[in-house]
């Protein structure tokens, strides 16, 4: 089989700057992702493709909020909501990946697998919410917000702005890897562990019931890099490279670092919590286990980085 290389698109590069946060705009915002992603194909990689879903989640629980207040409407749990965050995105990365391979030729299809991921009850994340989900506000705004909503958790996010923030258990398995692992084989391109999978914890020894959650998508990612034996992860974001001082005049970009020189940044607190941070430890825990390379960049730069004439690479 070919290399098989596992790609994490970040829900936040599927969102364009004109604040219009519109479903055709991500849409086009996939399509541009899949070009990048259908190069790597036609140059010979096996693909497996996961994404986030941090804003979109945000947004869905936004509008179901709204909807109960202004009408009544029942709202819809949070692991519903990324249940729903995980499909639409699914489904629109499939087509705009099938469109792309169909344009080009490119005999490959491609599968979406709905995917459960399990996480404990007991995870004390559950107790410290940090993931930031949806639109980024003012201080002014969250301090409104949370006049109405006084268990509301905000935080600041890597100078954008403050985003909500929801409880992060971290993934333990990946409830449908069997199936996932079956479609590579048959050679499907697949997109699995959408919006880091539906958190749901075991209710029994083969029964499971939903959490409300949203899991980090770079650990549920590195986690079924890990079980599906790839090579190389990739991890597509809003930046061209990783940087040290990230935001500050003396702001360096990395272009290849070994585990233990990103170790030593991890420890100088280079790396914001919530946004980078995750994705640099996904990236330790990928190449601590069988992983032998990570690049870190945005999706326009997907087809240099893979002959390393882009992004940042963290190796072993
Ligand atoms: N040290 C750093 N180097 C580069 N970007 C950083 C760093 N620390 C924080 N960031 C921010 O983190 C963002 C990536 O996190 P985020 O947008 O939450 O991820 P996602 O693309 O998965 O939604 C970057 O676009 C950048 O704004
Ligand atoms: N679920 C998740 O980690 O989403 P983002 O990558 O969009 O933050």
């Amino acid at each position: 089989m070919e290399k098989l290389v596992i790609v994490a698109i970040g829900g936040n590069s599927l969102v364009k700057d004109n604040g219009r946060n519109t479903i055709q705009d991500q849409y086009e915002a996939v399509c541009e992702t899949a070009v990048n992603i259908a190069d790597m194909v036609e140059e010979g990689y096996n693909v497996v493709v996961t994404h986030g879903n941090g804003p979109q989640v945000g947004f869905a629980l936004q509008r179901c909020e709204i909807a109960n207040e202004v009408s009544g409407m029942p709202t819809i749990p949070l692991v519903n909501c990324v249940a729903d965050t995980q499909g639409g995105i699914g489904y629109q990365i499939q087509q705009a990946l099938t469109n792309e391979f169909a344009k080009r030729g490119i005999n490959k299809k491609v599968a979406s697998v709905i995917t459960q991921v399990e996480v404990s009850k007991d995870d004390p994340n559950f107790q410290n919410p940090t993931k930031p989900v949806g639109s980024f506000f003012t201080l002014e705004q969250a301090g409104e917000m949370r006049k109405e909503h006084p268990d509301w958790v905000f935080i600041e996010d890597s100078g954008r702005g403050y985003r909500r923030v929801v409880p992060s258990p971290k993934p333990i398995d990946i409830v449908e890897k069997d199936a996932i692992k079956s479609l590579i084989e048959a050679g499907y391109v697949v997109v699995a562990v959408g919006g880091g999978g539906i958190p749901v914890v075991k209710s029994g020894e083969n029964t499971y019931d939903g959490i409300d959650a949203v899991i980090d998508k770079d650990f549920a990612t590195s986690l079924l890099a890990e079980q599906i034996d790839a090579q190389t992860l990739i991890i597509t974001t809003g930046v061209p490279q990783v940087c040290i001082n990230f935001g500050k005049p003396n702001q360096k970009a990395l272009e290849r670092i070994t585990v233990e020189e990103t170790k030593q940044y991890v420890r100088e607190e280079h790396f914001a919590k919530g946004s980078m941070l995750p994705k640099i430890e996904a990236s330790l825990s990928f190449l601590e286990k069988n992983g032998s390379s990570v690049i870190i960049t945005n999706p326009e730069s997907l087809k240099d980085a893979i002959t390393n004439k882009a992004g940042t690479h963290i190796v072993k």
